[in-house]
């Protein structure tokens, strides 16, 4: 059995699969490292004997995590690292050890799928867009706050916009023009992060014409599914990447 991580920034994506190319056993998302480990111990399974992760949290945040599950479960953890190049994609960052890693095994992924010219959407607490070109160069991309940190600036900075989340959720039913503060705020949110979805197929297009595959990624990836219903929605991208970056066999 083998364990795979994804450490985002609020969350933790895990799995466990059989082998290394093998049956997806189980899954989910948890929102600290004691919560990861309830979920792994639950499981009526043999414990896995190695762990492939790849975080975007600090060195000493990952470090306390590792250490935690080889003291839970005795295992092998190995951690994804930056590259210049690899599975045919050459990093198209300046200091190519900055690109973050979820944004390089997403687009590792992408590319090993699509084999073609793409761009990669990963909707999380940040958004990030990701172009490579047919040739596997990635052209660079782009950072925005996602749909969480949206919406909590606009409730810590101002007086009078307040909220639950079930009122929320009822607002995003439409995107016509909101009629109350928590219709006005979530269904203005959701269309800048259209506008943003719209603006990188824009860009696209400009590149490569109808020549390109767009994926689409992250905890809220049906937000850019609605603009863009022909995209690939891959929602363990980032786990086809790692597989790429730390092969086990
Ligand atoms: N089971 C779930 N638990 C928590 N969040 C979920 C779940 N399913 C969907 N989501 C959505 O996923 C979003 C979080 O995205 P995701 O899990 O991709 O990344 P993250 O860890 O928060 O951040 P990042 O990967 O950008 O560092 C939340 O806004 C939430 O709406
Ligand atoms: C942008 C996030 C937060 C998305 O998870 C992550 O990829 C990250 O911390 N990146 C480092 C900065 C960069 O990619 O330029
Ligand atoms: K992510």
């Amino acid at each position: 059995m083998i364990l795979e991580l994804d450490c985002g920034n609020s969350f933790i994506k895990w799995r466990v699969i059989r082998s290394p190319a093998g049956a997806i056993v189980s899954g989910g998302v948890v929102d600290s490292d004691q919560a990861l480990i309830a979920a792994v111990q639950a499981l009526q399974i043999e414990p896995p004997a190695r762990c492939r992760l790849v975080s975007v949290r600090t060195e000493d945040e990952t470090t306390l995590l590792a250490d935690a599950l080889v003291f839970a479960f005795g295992l092998v953890v190995t951690r994804a690292s930056a590259a210049q190049a690899l599975g045919g994609v050459t990093n198209g960052y300046v200091e190519f050890e900055r690109l973050g890693l979820d944004r390089w095994l997403a687009l590792l992924g992408g590319y090993h799928l699509a084999k073609r010219a793409c761009v990669v959407i990963d909707l999380g607490t940040a958004v990030t867009s990701d172009f490579v070109s047919a040739t596997g160069e990635h052209l660079g991309g782009f950072i925005c706050p996602g749909m969480p940190l949206m919406r909590n600036q606009l409730r810590t900075h101002t007086r009078r916009i307040r909220y639950d989340d079930a009122s929320a959720e009822r607002a995003l039913s439409s995107l016509e023009p909101g009629c109350s503060t928590v219709e006005a705020v979530e269904r203005g949110c959701m269309l800048m992060l259209h506008g943003f979805v719209l603006t990188q197929i824009e860009q696209a297009r400009a590149y490569w014409g109808e020549d390109f595959t767009l994926f689409i990624t992250g905890g809220d990836a049906s937000m850019a599914h609605q603009v863009a219903p022909w995209a690939r929605v891959v929602p363990d991208l980032v786990f086809v990447g790692l597989a790429i970056a730390c092969p086990l066999d």
